[in-house]
């Protein structure tokens, strides 16, 4: 039987954020608030000649991940690799950072690489960054929480709060992260935008995300209608960064929301990337 290692981590909702450009990837990344989801990607990993990414959800399966293979060739291993997830994929769920986080957790118990789960989320960290599919996701995602970055990179200050309630989220479709991040007029505004509080629970959350979403301009017509719904209706939301769509909190979240799609109920995660197996 073919020896396999099986890791999960957890997916981020960021809220909202400012860049921080540091020296090199390990000070770069971004301040803000986010909420580390019970979602994320289960990624399986088999010793390989050539390293290949299979990315399943929903059944359905594509080939490749550019940040995922980048980071184990860094680490000098080659595997065949599987990632599945429920959330859909660009869509503001920090999916990238949690397929790196779990691939890498499952490939170091794998190939006996010794490294500390700090040297993993460093790895991924860089990946991320250089790839532009995300600045604070991995931080987030290395623990559980509703969580407040005051610095960038995995080392930084970061504060975790864990509210019992659920957090409702609803999906209009992709928005490549790195089309945003690539932009120095939308920088500029999401900088002006930033609210430089950290939230003091789920609702102050949502508030605090739906200043920035509006400053920032960042809100598409779409989003924009679910919002007005979820306004009309009292319920705390905001738009998931960076995605089409939108999160909610309180007891009518998730009848407004159904109205525009299928709703995930979300739990706070209680911990961040872990290994699940090792087979045989
Ligand atoms: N589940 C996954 N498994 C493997 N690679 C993934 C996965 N999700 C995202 N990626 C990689 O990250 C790239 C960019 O993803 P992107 O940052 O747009 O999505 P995301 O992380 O789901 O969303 P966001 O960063 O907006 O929260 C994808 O093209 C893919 O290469
Ligand atoms: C840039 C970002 C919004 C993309 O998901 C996230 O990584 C963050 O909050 O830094």
């Amino acid at each position: 039987m073919v020896r396999t290692a099986v890791a999960f981590s957890p997916g981020h909702i960021s809220g909202y954020f400012r860049r921080v450009e540091g020296i090199g990837p390990e000070e770069t990344g971004s301040v803000g608030a986010g909420v580390v989801i019970s979602e994320g990607v289960r990624s399986t990993v088999e010793k390989a000649r050539e390293t290949s990414v299979q990315v399943v959800r929903q059944g359905h399966a594509s080939t490749g991940s550019p940040p995922v293979e980048y980071a184990l060739e860094r680490l000098g291993v080659a595997a065949c690799v599987t990632t599945e997830c429920r959330l859909p994929i660009g869509a503001g769920f920090g999916l990238s950072a949690a397929a790196l986080l779990a691939t890498l957790t499952a490939a170091n118990r794998l190939f006996d690489l010794d490294l500390s789960a700090d040297e993993v989320a460093a790895r991924a960290h860089e990946a991320e960054v250089l790839h532009r599919t995300g600045l604070g996701d991995v931080a987030a995602s290395i623990s559980g929480g509703v969580v407040c970055r005051k610095g960038a990179g995995i080392h930084a200050d970061i504060t975790r709060i864990y509210p019992e309630e659920p957090l409702y989220a609803v999906s209009l479709g992709a928005l490549p992260t790195a089309s945003v991040l690539s932009s120095s007029g939308t920088m500029a505004r999401i900088a002006a935008a930033f609210p430089d509080r950290c939230p003091r629970d789920l609702a102050d959350f949502c508030w605090l995300s739906r200043g920035f979403a509006e400053k920032s301009r960042l809100v598409a017509p779409g989003v924009r209608r679910v919002l007005e719904a979820c306004d009309a209706e009292r319920v705390p939301a905001s738009m998931t960064m960076l995605g089409n769509g939108v999160f909610a909190t309180g007891g009518a979240a998730e009848e407004v929301l159904s109205r525009f799609g299928e709703v995930y109920t979300l739990h706070v995660a209680r911990r961040g990337a872990y290994l699940i197996e090792v087979k045989p």
